[in-house]
């Protein structure tokens, strides 16, 4: 029978070449029309080239599947079937299941379709079967569905509902009952891609291990780097009692070239000129190495029932809901109630905030919701405060509290809350904004908003008038007298440094201006820092005289009372999240709310300080003396490529930070949820720039997005995107800190509001998608940040079309690793 279907087989080899050139007209009648569809085509084609040169492919372009298909599908099917059809064969089970990891366009699928239909045409009853294409691309998935397999079920009608296909974006979390035992597990080239191989290996051992296959298939390139790779891999199944077996070079079932193929990559590489496309291409695929391993104890293992595919991870989904995220061991250590200071650091996405709920909820399980315990988190962004409460609630038994919000001035439920234990006359958990630290604790009455322009005209004729006293006539100090500068330094200096003014004036001229770098230079006792003097304490008496509302002034009362001892508030544990934001007096008044300041917790990234920049700092007084650190690595929020598309970017700012431990670079994680490359787009107009956002948004919608939210508040683009039905919002990266969005727009268009922080805040913007992140570029893109665009990695950037490349390379400016040093 093996023969005949052999035999079968070859006779289908023309059909199967016309196949797949008949799906690749449809595709390509489908999206001829696009605008960006003959630079996309080649991009792919150059971008195929990649796996020739040992170099990772993304599948993350529109079109690398249909270019796929036209080169590398016919080649898998013709070895997976050369190399496996005997072993599939002797699988004398009824119901035949594969998973199929790495799936790409569905090779394995079609070597089983071919075996089901031909078994069917030979007179034979073939096995049902399932098969489960895994794979991180949707457009690799979605071409085999819509393209491949569809033309291929319309050639063999005996395609029924006895052979079973799923296609699962980078999960396993698959639900659906399956019956049987003893999977087929089979993972062509997974262990290909060059650069993260080692963590893809460590999953699938784990896999192994759970679902305890009765067959592995692997088939990798022979090449010879790689084959030691799987050797290793194989010494290890064998100790786990696998049988193994090395099918070398096989004889292949199809030969020579693909004419029906061949012919459609000639037209397209007129009709397109796509040079790439000229290139013939045959069905032979040398030099492969293909692996079995078996088990023979399986079927012991699986008898007792159906198995339940409920979550085998090889490459993680984001895991949205608290209480399912399992922390890794950095995690779980971090998380510990450890009696000691504790800082926690890693970059953006790394599970800071994760961790902060997790040690919250090892120390009330410890003190087993001791009413007498309080606790307090705080942080600086409102949105993040909402989170962490949202978390708590999902993994603290919920018998064993109540909570309540605090309600806002329209009566409506604020972010911060308050968790009280059974039998607790107090508050037991409060999370609260930091900015709201005064009022609500300390009793500092605020009287309206703060208003930055306020702050700045009044800056402005202070600045005038010392101008005028001074008989200051030129430009010289203009980099000091100016109300940006002022208004930072009294925050960071007179404020966070605890410089204050009553008395003050000999510090201020002499003290270290820690974290405020030599540009503009003040140096000690000189003219220009007695005139930045007399301004900021002619400012601060007008604050205080006026009543008008700052934040930093706020935080100065408090600080006062609570150091003249009128206020005495005392909590067992603070955590703070994103202590980045936090001057040296606003530890200070951290140190002044805690019992023991061993029970201090702070997590945070300084890549991420958009308020201080390099001015923030890990506090090193007496407190922290004990401290232990704690780093986290690598980002779960960021897809891999795009982490590493920043990799440079983030390696400039610890750079900036003088290698400070508060500044840790990013480490792409392989196991992150999926997500493509940077989309680089650029428009002449708002008007062009939105129509293609809108065809961006359409294409990798494939994601499931539901909405973009633009950073920062591009009104305009907004507006656009309205009108074309695209669902948009626009927010702002200080109430988005800390937090995550799914489709993430960058408009550097927008000027920035902290451009010294200028690294820190496009940083912050680009790590805060967890799936897609569209850089949307004009005429008007801000020279600030130029130098960062210069930072990302081209070859993980996806240029939208020629024009956005282009326009791209020429915006983008170099920079030069500096670390900013303060002046003495
Ligand atoms: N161990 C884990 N397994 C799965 N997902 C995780 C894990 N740890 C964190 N995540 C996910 O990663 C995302 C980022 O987590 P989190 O917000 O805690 O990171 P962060 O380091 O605080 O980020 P930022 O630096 O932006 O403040 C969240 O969606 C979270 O659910």
């Amino acid at each position: 029978m093996k023969e005949q279907l052999k035999a079968w087989l070859k006779s289908e080899q023309n059909n199967l070449d016309l196949i797949i050139a008949k799906s690749a007209v449809s595709f390509y009648k489908q999206n001829k029309e696009k605008s960006n569809f003959q630079y996309d085509l080649k991009q792919c084609h150059i971008e195929s080239y990649n796996l020739i040169r040992g170099k990772d492919l993304c599948y993350d372009r529109p079109s690398t599947a249909f270019a796929y298909s036209l080169w590398y599908h016919p080649r898998r099917v013709n070895t997976f079937l050369s190399f496996f059809l005997d072993k599939i064969l002797d699988h004398n089970e009824q119901h035949l299941q594969l998973f199929d990891l790495g799936a790409g366009a569905g090779a394995i699928q079609w070597g089983l379709g071919l075996i089901y239909v031909g078994l069917l045409r030979l007179g034979k009853k073939p096995p049902k079967i399932t098969v489960i294409n895994i794979d991180t691309s949707p457009f690799m998935l979605t071409y085999n569905r819509d393209f491949l397999w569809a033309e291929f079920v319309k050639s063999y009608p005996e395609i029924d509902e006895n052979f079973i296909v799923e296609y699962e974006v980078n999960s396993w979390n698959n639900e659906k009952k399956l019956e049987t035992s003893n999977p087929i597990l089979s993972a062509s080239y997974l262990f290909d891609a060059s650069d993260n191989k080692n963590e893809i290996a460590n999953d699938f051992k784990s896999l192994v291990q759970k679902y305890k296959p009765k067959t592995v298939l692997l088939l990798t390139s022979n090449q010879p780097e790689k084959r030691p790779f799987i050797q290793e891999l194989e010494k290890e199944f064998k100790q786990q009692g696998f049988n193994s077996q090395v099918v070398l070079e096989s004889n292949l079932m199809f030969s020579n070239q693909l004419t029906n193929i061949n012919n459609v990559r000639n037209k397209l590489s007129v009709s397109l000129n796509v040079s790439e496309l000229q290139r013939p291409s045959y069905w032979r695929d040398s030099s492969h190495y293909g692996l079995i391993l078996q088990n023979p104890q399986s079927e012991i293992t699986f008898s007792s029932g159906p198995n339940k595919i409920s979550s085998i991870d090889i490459f993680n989904p984001p895991i949205t809901v608290r209480k399912d995220v399992i922390l890794n061991d950095k995690q779980k250590r971090a998380a510990r109630n450890s009696d000691l200071p504790s800082v926690i650091v890693g970059p953006a996405g790394c599970g800071k905030s994760i961790v902060i709920t997790e040690k919250v909820k090892n120390i009330i399980e410890e003190n087993k919701y001791n009413p007498d315990l309080k606790i307090l988190i705080t942080t600086f962004n409102k949105g993040l405060i909402g989170k962490l409460a949202e978390w708590l609630i999902s993994i603290l038994d919920s018998t064993k509290y109540q909570i309540k919000y605090d309600t806002n001035f329209h009566g409506y439920n604020d972010k911060s809350s308050h968790f009280t234990f059974n039998n607790s006359q107090q508050t037991n958990i409060r999370l609260l904004h930091f900015d709201m630290l005064p009022k609500l604790l300390g009793g500092i009455r605020y009287k309206g908003l703060v208003e930055h322009s306020k702050h700045f005209s009044l800056l402005d004729e202070i600045i005038k008038e010392v101008r005028m006293e001074e008989k200051i006539n030129n430009d010289q100090y203009d980099n000091i007298l100016n109300h940006d500068f002022l208004f930072e330094e009294y925050h960071r200096v007179i404020y966070g440094l605890q410089v204050g003014v009553a008395k003050g004036e000999n510090t201020y001229l002499t003290i270290k201006r820690k974290g405020r770098g030599n540009n503009p230079s003040m140096p000690k006792n000189s003219y220009r820092r007695q005139l930045a003097w007399k301004c900021l304490t002619e400012y601060a008496n007008k604050m205080h005289v006026l009543s008008l509302q700052s934040f930093t002034l706020r935080r100065q009362y408090f600080y006062s009372k609570l150091k003249s001892k009128e206020l005495n508030i005392k909590y067992d544990h603070i955590l703070v999240d994103e202590f980045q934001d936090c001057t040296d007096a606003d530890f200070e008044i951290f140190y002044m709310m805690i019992k023991d300041p061993n029970n201090f917790t702070i997590s945070g990234d300084l890549a991420q300080s958009i308020h201080l920049g390099t001015a923030a700092n890990i506090p090193r007084d007496e407190n922290m003396d004990r401290r232990q650190f704690y780093r986290l690595e690598g980002s779960y929020r960021l897809p891999v490529r795009i982490s590493e598309s920043i990799k440079k970017l983030s390696e400039a700012i610890v750079h900036r930070f003088g290698n400070n431990e508060g500044a840790i670079s990013i480490t792409p994680y392989k196991g992150s949820p999926p997500g493509a490359r940077p989309i680089v787009v650029y428009g002449n107009s708002i008007l062009e720039l939105s129509e293609k956002v809108l065809e961006v948004f359409k294409t990798y919608n494939i994601y499931d997005l539901s909405r973009i939210t633009i950073l920062e508040k591009d009104l305009e683009l907004l507006r656009e995107l309205a009108l074309k039905g695209v669902v948009t919002e626009t927010d702002t990266i200080l109430s988005l800190k800390g937090l995550e969005k799914e489709c993430v727009l960058w408009s550097t268009r927008i000027p920035l509001e902290f451009e010294k922080e200028k690294f820190e805040f496009a940083y912050t913007i680009v790590t805060r998608t967890s799936c897609i992140l569209i850089i949307a570029l004009t005429e008007d893109t801000q020279n600030v940040y130029k130098e960062i665009l210069g930072l990302l990695d081209r070859e993980r950037l996806i240029f939208w079309d020629k024009l956005s490349e282009t326009k791209f390379d020429t915006f983008c400016e170099e920079y030069e690793l500096i670390t900013i040093e303060d002046e003495d």
